[in-house]
């Protein structure tokens, strides 16, 4: 069971074949960290860790959203250090959410479940951009935009973005949930920054690699209201020069899944990958239900959560 900062390629997935290994388990869900086919080679099972993250990271997504929309951090820091000479009609003014566009790049199952939580909480209306169309997150905000407007409310509404540049040029707030790989590497960069509303926040609990952070530190210097909330850094555990000392960016240390009951989670389910692969049990059939396999009170069922490679590998689907 390995680490989200641990590389995985040839030399190490030969060493582990050479070694008698069958199983290997990312302790995460992403696994931009791993060479599948690497492992496809020396036909190791490649396991994650999808679904008990999801709101977990959704959570910490939206709380770096409200925490930089109203400038959580430097008020407090201003608070602690003795500052406070009483109420001011301009102090640390920020952003109201209500009414205002949220933008998911990566509409998956983060990047859905945080865009509920700003719509349902905030009122916010929605533009996304994934590769794939997100029905489920369409219907649930035109039912919720319905619901609204039965109410006397204005209703909130959304858009599937034909193009990345459509939702950085409309979004308020801004959050980033794709995997990385080579289509995202700096996904966020210079000209994208450009593009964006000045006074915009932007979120990433994805991976840091997603944003080209030299040009964020740029942007962020000169445009004093934009605003970040980050959660993964490019040279983990390193910041890029300068970072730290943006009063515009929240930087917290890749916390966003760690919540008792999601660690607990991931550890259970990189285990049973790892455990079920030994046992020669088959593949779930559906990696995004892992709740059977989280049932304190009753055995898990006899496959592994979830094997990315298991197609490339000719496993075989449980029938549970
Ligand atoms: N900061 C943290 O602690 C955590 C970070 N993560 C990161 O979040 C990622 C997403 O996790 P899930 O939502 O569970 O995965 P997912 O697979 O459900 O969602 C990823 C989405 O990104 C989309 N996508 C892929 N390439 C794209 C592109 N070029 N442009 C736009 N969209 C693209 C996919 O179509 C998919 O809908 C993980 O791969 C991981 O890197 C996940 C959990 C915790
Ligand atoms: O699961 C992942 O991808 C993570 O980043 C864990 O925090």
């Amino acid at each position: 069971m390995l680490q989200l900062t641990e590389d995985w390629g040839e030399a190490l997935f030969s060493a582990l074949s050479r070694a008698g290994g069958k199983a290997f388990s990312n302790m995460a869900v992403g696994y931009n960290n791993v060479d599948v086919n690497a492992a496809n080679k020396y036909g190791v099972a490649v396991g994650n860790t999808p679904g008990v993250l999801t709101e977990t990271t959704a959570e910490l997504a939206a709380s770096l959203s409200v925490a930089a929309s109203r400038r959580i951090v430097e008020a407090d820091e201003f608070m602690r250090a003795g500052l406070y000479d009483g109420w001011l009609p301009h102090l640390f003014v920020g952003n109201l959410l209500k009414g205002q566009t949220v933008g998911v790049i990566g509409a998956g199952r983060i990047g859905s479940a945080y865009a509920r939580m700003m719509i349902e909480g905030f009122k916010m209306n929605l533009i996304y951009y994934d590769l794939y169309q997100a029905t489920r997150l369409e219907k649930f905000v035109t039912a919720y935009g319905e619901f609204l407007k039965a109410n006397g409310e204005q209703p909130v509404t959304w858009k599937r973005a034909g193009s990345m540049e459509e939702v950085l040029r409309e979004g308020d707030v801004i959050s980033l949930h794709p995997i990385l790989d080579k289509t995202t590497y700096h996904l966020i960069n210079k000209e994208r920054l450009s593009i964006m509303k000045k006074e915009a926040i932007l979120v990433n609990c994805s991976r840091g690699p997603v944003v080209d952070e030299v040009a964020l530190v740029e942007h962020l210097k000169e445009n004093p209201m934009f605003r970040v909330g980050l959660d993964v850094f490019e040279d983990e555990p390193y910041m890029k020069p300068g970072l730290a000392d943006m009063k515009n960016a929240i930087v917290v240390p890749h916390i966003a899944s760690a919540s008792k009951w999601t660690r607990e989670g991931m550890a259970t389910l990189a285990a049973l990958n790892v455990l079920g692969k030994i046992k020669g049990y088959p593949v779930w059939s559906n990696p995004n239900n892992v709740e059977p396999f989280l049932n304190e009170n009753s055995p898990p069922p006899a496959a592994c959560p979830s094997i990315v490679n298991a197609k490339n590998l000719g496993l075989t689907a449980s029938k549970l």
